[in-house]
Formats: C-alpha cells, sequence, structure tokens
C-alpha cells in the first residue's frame, strides 16, 4: 500500500515531522537573520556585509547564526567570541570550512584533495610544522630572506622612479613583487616584472579572488556555474587563470628538482624533496599521513600564492593610499626614517627597533583598512558550545573583524586613524590581543612573519625614497570606499610620486 501524500492527514504529519526534524536541528543554535529557503541570508548580504553583519550585534549579541546556501553559518562577531573559540576551544574549531570553490581548485589530477589547506588533524598539525620550520630556516626575520625582499625592493624603486611626476597606479608593481617573493622562497627564482608568462601568473590575481569571496554565491550554488551568464563567465575565466597558475608552478617545480641539488636546501622546494627522500628512505609514510607527495607540494604552493599575495599587495596599496590621504603622518614617518636610519642605504630590519612610529602607522592601517574582513572560513571539528549556544559540528564559523577593529569598548575613538594607540608611554609599540590582522589560534596565518617583513621593508623604503602626493588630474578615493571579496581592496586609485634627496 503506498502513502498518498496528497491526502491532507499525510501531508500534515509529513509536515510536523519535518517541523520537529528543524525544531530538534537548531534547538539551542545562535539566533540570526533569516533568510530565504535554500538561499540562506546570502541574498541580502549587500556589497560590504561586514557592515551588516556588526549591526546585528546589538541584535544578536556577540555571536549570531545565518545560512549561506544551505550551510549553517555561525558569525564571531565580537573579541571575546573569537577567543573562546580559536584559542580556549583551539582544538575544536580548528577545521577548515571547504565550500566548493576551494574543494574544486585543490582536486589534483586523481580527482582527490590534495594539500594541507582543506584538511584537519594530524596531516595539518604535521604540515604546519614542516612548513613554520621551513619558513624559519629560511630566514624569515634573518637575511635570506630579507635580501630576496631588499632585491625585489631595489627593483620596485627603480619603477616608481621611473613613474615619478607622473600619475601611478602602483598595484600592478605591488603584486609583481610580492609574488615575486614568494616565487623565490618557494623555488629560488625571482622573475623580470615583464616576464610574459610571469605576467599571465599575475593577472589571475586579478579574476581568482573574487571567486574565492566568501561572499561569492557559488558558495551556496555550484551550479550557477552552468547557468550562461555573469557567474558562469566569471566562473571561466578564474578556473583558466587557476589551472594556468597549476600549470605555471608544477613546471617551475619540476624543473627545479630536475636540478638535483646537493647540500644545504636553497628554498621551500628543496628542503621538501630532502624531507620526501629521507620519509621513504624509512618508510614512515602512512596512507592517512602523506604529506610529501608532489601534489600535496604544489597544492601547498598554491596556497602560498593564494593566500601571500593578494592580501600583502592588497595591504600595501592600503599603505600608500593612507600617506597620501594623511601627509603629516607621512611626514612624521619619513623624519623618523631619515633621523634613524644611514643615508644612501635600504632600511632593513634590524632597523625595525629604531622606527616604533613606522611600525605603529603600519598596524593602525591594517586596523583601519581589515584587509582580510573575514579571514578565512573554518569549521568545528565536533559539536560543542559558545556561550550556551549550541554549535552543531562542522557549522561554517566566520569571524567578523570589523568587530573587533571597531569596537568602542577596545580602541578609544575607533573610527579615527591614529597610529599613537599602538605605542606605549615610552613610545615603543604595543600590541594589544584584540589586534589580529593574522588571526590566532591553531589555523593562523603561517606567513605572518613574512608578510610583516615585506609590510615593513617594501613601505619604509618607499617612503624613505619618495613624497607620495595626491595626483592633481585623478582625486583620490575615500578611504571609506572599497570592494569586499576574499580581501578588502580600495576603489583603484593613481598617486603622483616625488623623489627625495
Ligand atoms: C598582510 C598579509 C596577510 C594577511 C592579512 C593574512 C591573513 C590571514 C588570515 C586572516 C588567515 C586565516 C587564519 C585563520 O583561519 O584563522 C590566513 C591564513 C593563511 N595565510 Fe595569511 N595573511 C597574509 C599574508 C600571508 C603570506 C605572505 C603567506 C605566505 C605564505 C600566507 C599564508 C597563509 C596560509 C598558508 C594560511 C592558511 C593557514 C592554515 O590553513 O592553516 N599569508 N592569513
Amino acid at each position: 500500500m503506498f502513502l498518498d501524500i496528497s491526502s491532507p492527514l499525510v501531508s500534515a504529519i509529513i509536515a510536523v515531522i519535518l517541523g520537529i526534524y528543524y525544531w530538534y536541528w537548531h534547538r539551542d543554535i545562535p539566533d540570526g537573520p533569516r533568510g530565504l529557503p535554500l538561499l540562506g541570508y546570502a541574498p541580502f548580504f549587500g556589497p560590504n556585509p561586514q557592515h551588516k553583519f556588526l549591526k546585528f550585534k546589538e541584535k544578536y549579541g556577540k555571536i549570531f547564526s545565518m545560512y549561506m546556501g544551505t550551510q549553517l553559518t555561525i558569525v564571531l562577531n565580537d573579541y571575546s567570541a573569537v577567543k573562546e573559540a580559536f584559542i580556549t576551544q583551539g582544538e575544536i574549531f580548528s577545521g577548515r570550512a571547504a565550500g566548493f570553490v576551494f574543494e574544486y581548485i585543490s582536486r589534483g589530477k586523481d580527482g582527490k584533495i590534495h594539500g594541507f589547506f582543506l584538511d584537519s588533524g594530524e596531516k595539518v598539525k604535521k604540515a604546519r610544522r614542516f612548513i613554520l620550520q621551513t619558513f624559519r630556516d629560511l630566514g624569515m626575520g634573518k637575511d635570506r630572506m630579507q635580501n630576496c625582499i631588499l632585491e625585489e625592493a631595489e627593483t620596485l624603486i627603480e619603477i616608481f622612479r621611473a613613474n615619478a611626476g607622473k600619475p601611478f597606479d602602483p598595484l600592478p608593481t605591488f603584486n609583481a613583487s610580492v609574488a615575486n617573493v614568494i616565487c623565490g622562497m618557494s623555488w629560488g627564482r625571482r622573475y623580470s616584472h615583464d616576464d610574459k608568462r610571469f605576467q599571465k601568473v599575475l593577472s589571475g590575481f586579478k579574476v581568482i579572488p573574487d571567486l574565492l569571496s566568501q561572499a561569492s554565491p557559488l558558495l551556496g550554488f555550484p551550479f550557477l556555474r552552468f547557468i550562461p551568464g555573469t557567474m558562469k563567465n566569471k566562473w571561466d575565466t578564474a578556473l583558466r587563470a587557476v589551472r594556468f597558475n597549476q600549470n605555471f608552478t608544477r613546471e617551475v617545480v619540476l624543473e627545479h628538482i630536475q636540478e638535483k641539488h646537493e647540500g644545504e636546501p636553497r628554498d621551500f622546494v628543496d628542503t621538501f624533496v630532502n624531507q620526501q627522500r629521507a620519509e621513504e628512505a624509512v618508510k614512515i609514510k602512512t596512507k592517512e599521513d602523506k604529506v610529501y607527495e608532489m601534489e600535496e607540494l604544489q597544492q601547498d604552493l598554491g596556497t602560498f600564492f593564494g593566500a601571500g599575495v593578494e592580501t600583502t599587495s592588497t595591504s600595501l596599496y592600503w599603505a600608500i593610499l593612507y600617506m597620501a590621504h594623511f601627509p603629516e603622518i607621512q611626514k612624521r614617518v619619513q623624519r623618523e626614517i631619515t633621523e634613524n636610519t644611514p643615508a644612501g642605504f635600504p632600511v632593513k630590519v634590524e632597523d625595525r627597533s629604531k622606527l616604533p612610529y613606522v611600525e605603529a602607522v603600519i598596524r593602525e592601517i591594517q586596523r583601519c583598512a581589515n584587509v582580510t574582513p573575514f579571514g578565512i572560513l573554518r569549521c568545528n571539528l565536533e559539536e560543542t558550545t559558545l556561550f550556551g549556544y549550541r554549535i552543531p559540528k562542522k557549522s561554517t564559523i566566520m569571524v567578523n573583524y570589523l568587530a573587533l577593529n571597531q569596537d568602542p569598548t577596545l580602541w578609544d575613538e575607533p573610527e579615527k586613524f591614529k597610529p599613537e594607540r599602538f605605542l606605549n608611554k615610552e613610545g615603543k609599540i604595543h600590541e594589544p590581543p584584540y589586534f589580529m590582522p593574522f588571526s590566532v589560534g591553531k589555523r593562523a596565518c603561517i606567513g605572518e612573519s613574512l608578510a610583516r617583513m615585506e609590510i615593513f621593508l617594501f613601505s619604509a623604503n618607499i617612503l624613505k625614497n619618495f613624497d607620495i602626493l595626491p595626483c592633481p588630474s585623478s582625486p583620490l578615493p575615500s578611504l571609506d570606499e572599497y570592494t569586499t571579496g576574499i580581501s578588502c581592496r580600495p576603489t583603484y586609485y593613481k598617486i603622483q610620486l616625488s623623489a627625495r634627496n
């Protein structure tokens, strides 16, 4: 006998069962804005959802829930919430919410997901230990990495000098310089900014971030990539760029390995290959624990590019815009550099302790620009509670960093640009724990030291050599104008550079 679902009684029973299931699934989870069935709240995000989320703090408190498509998402909307989740319950919240796009581009030719980025547990711990140790050995904060960045800074300054006195957009130069630092660290090579293949790799960074945006409709609705229109065009273009960049990395890594370098590792690939050989020699690989495989290396290098280029070059792009907007602060930065570093030589890492104001200005730019507005999505590996609310296993976890960076209970006049807030009474750098542009906990940014070093060396050397002026023919965009993708990027602008003696 079949149930007749058109009968009112059967429909009512189904509705009650679904209702009970819905209630049971949602019991005790944080409250939040209602969205649409299947679409969730995503259609209401608007262009800069971080502001909307910040307003929700008044209504829902330090955490709220919403659906992005059909995925339950918990938004941490306050410092204490991030601290509780990422530090106190660090292990539980150490998963990565993969999302359709990241998963798609992380699949190798064998159809499996590779690299540590989307994984969790022992494999991630092992990979992160190896990467952090290798970065340290390669000289994060020491000579080798510094030389690589300073070589790049020299090229950047030549390009800036050639463009002095005319309208100039520094973003393409930042992208090339920052990408070159990652190439140098990864396989020991830098490229001319005009190199055709390198240019093509960089052009990918114009289209890929859009696709990876935490607010991309593709996260909830992967089928949109098949429907002719804007989304399909964006998807096709970005995917072509991803594949080109993956092939480029594959080729250069293979070339590098074929050199069969013996002795001290020169870069990340050398260290990785040595480790791979060592593990093969003692046969300690297990099926679940494959960290030192070629597919893993490819994917990890792709992650360094994906996570390290857009973020760092956007931070530099903001830095120049802030300096053009605040000429008095720019002058004070230049005065500090001139008085404390030898004329005719580049600013170096060793000068950092003599340049606290420069360091404070960089931090204030990071706070105000809020470059990674939602970090990178995480998930909780098991069910848990946060402030008495139930957080079901594998909920997507998003941080609204605007809520930390603009919290008036943490910062005095948070809406103002005041670099001194990062200096203590003795004039030394003071960084409060709620300032976390690189996030915190078990999945915090792995490239933090490298990024800090790059931002310091590039911006201090630019300001040592140039005055940054608004461009008479093209007005500066306001600091409140930006687009939110995976990062917050200012509206494109041009400045005018004037060489200093
Ligand atoms: C100003 C520049 C940068 C900013 C603001 C930034 C910020 C972040 C943030 C917020 C996260 C998410 C962490 C979390 O889930 O809690 C992250 C992750 C990550 N970042 Fe950065 N980052 C920067 C530069 C770099 C650079 C230069 C690299 C180069 C290696 C890098 C590599 C990574 C990687 C690999 C991850 C993922 C770590 C994991 O999944 O365990 N980042 N970054």
